[in-house]
């Protein structure tokens, strides 16, 4: 079954037209990246899927069950997950302390903080931080840690809850290229392993051309084109409007890498 199916979505923000009749679909263990110039409705769309935007129209479908407008709370609780910012990981806990916080919220235990806390899904945190490479720096303040380092780490904690579908919002931002590479292909290798469907944002091309099945490509709120990392890189009209030369060269290095 579809995992995700955004039906037609449309977010209007006083006159401007942010979405306009978006309509995509991502399967389990798919990675799909929504691409497109600055102001061109990522955010927007995105945040329509996770619930903290409400659509002017459209549906968004989530393994069938219409959740359109549901807050974003209750679309995390049906399986939606969203790496979060540096800012929402506690700086001054260990690595393996936040990852069990993740895990406590998810399981619905924060009433039993008052005990033991640190004791609770200790092995289940550090499997997570083994997946992400992390397990070694477990018990490190994550306040010490390399950038690239807190991404993985926040990739830990957004697994914790078990989701289905990943939103990823520029999950390379702010990091060294060779950093970018090698969480997107962490991220490509546990959703196809665990079924996840990810849906990201990313202007780092290198990083779409490499690691998405499929991409979309949105202008002034709108797709004008579909497909693989080969069908969007040939499609003329991206050419013309979005990638230009600079999306060329990325899309060529990245066929040389894979082959
Ligand atoms: N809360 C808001 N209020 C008013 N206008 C908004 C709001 N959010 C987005 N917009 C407008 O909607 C359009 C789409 O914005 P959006 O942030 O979705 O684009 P984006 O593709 O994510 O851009 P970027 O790559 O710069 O993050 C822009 O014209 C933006 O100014």
């Amino acid at each position: 079954m579809t995992l995700l199916a955004a039906e037609g979505l449309v977010k209007r923000f006083g006159g401007v037209l942010a979405a306009k009749d978006v309509s995509f679909a991502l399967d389990a263990g798919e990675m799909l990246a929504i691409i497109g110039p600055n102001g061109a409705g990522k955010s927007t769309t995105f945040n329509m899927v996770g619930g903290q935007l409400r659509p002017d129209g459209g549906r968004v479908m989530l393994e069938g069950r219409d959740v359109t407008g549901m807050p974003p709370r209750t679309v995390c609780r049906m399986g939606v997950g969203r790496t979060f910012q540096v800012a929402q990981t506690f700086l001054s806990f260990t690595v393996i302390g936040n990852v069990q916080m993740a895990l406590i919220a998810h399981h619905g235990q924060t009433r039993k903080l008052l005990g033991d806390a640190m004791a609770m899904h200790r092995a289940e945190a550090l499997t997570l931080l083994d997946r992400v490479g992390m397990a070694a720096q477990a018990e490190r303040p994550i306040g010490e840690l390399a950038y690239g380092d807190v991404k993985r780490v926040e990739l830990a904690i957004a697994l914790a809850a078990a989701p289905r579908l990943l939103l990823m919002d520029e999950p390379t931002a702010g990091m060294a290229p060779s950093e970018r590479a090698a969480l997107m292909a962490l991220v490509a290798g546990i959703a196809r392993e665990q079924r996840i469907g990810v849906l990201f944002t990313e202007h780092d091309m290198d990083a779409v051309f490499a690691h998405a099945d499929r991409i979309l490509v949105l202008v002034r709120g709108e797709i004008i084109a579909r497909g693989t990392p080969e069908e969007v890189r040939n499609d003329p009209e991206v050419q013309r409007v979005y990638l230009g030369h600079a999306g060329t060269k990325a899309a060529q290095r990245a066929r040389r890498a894979h082959g």
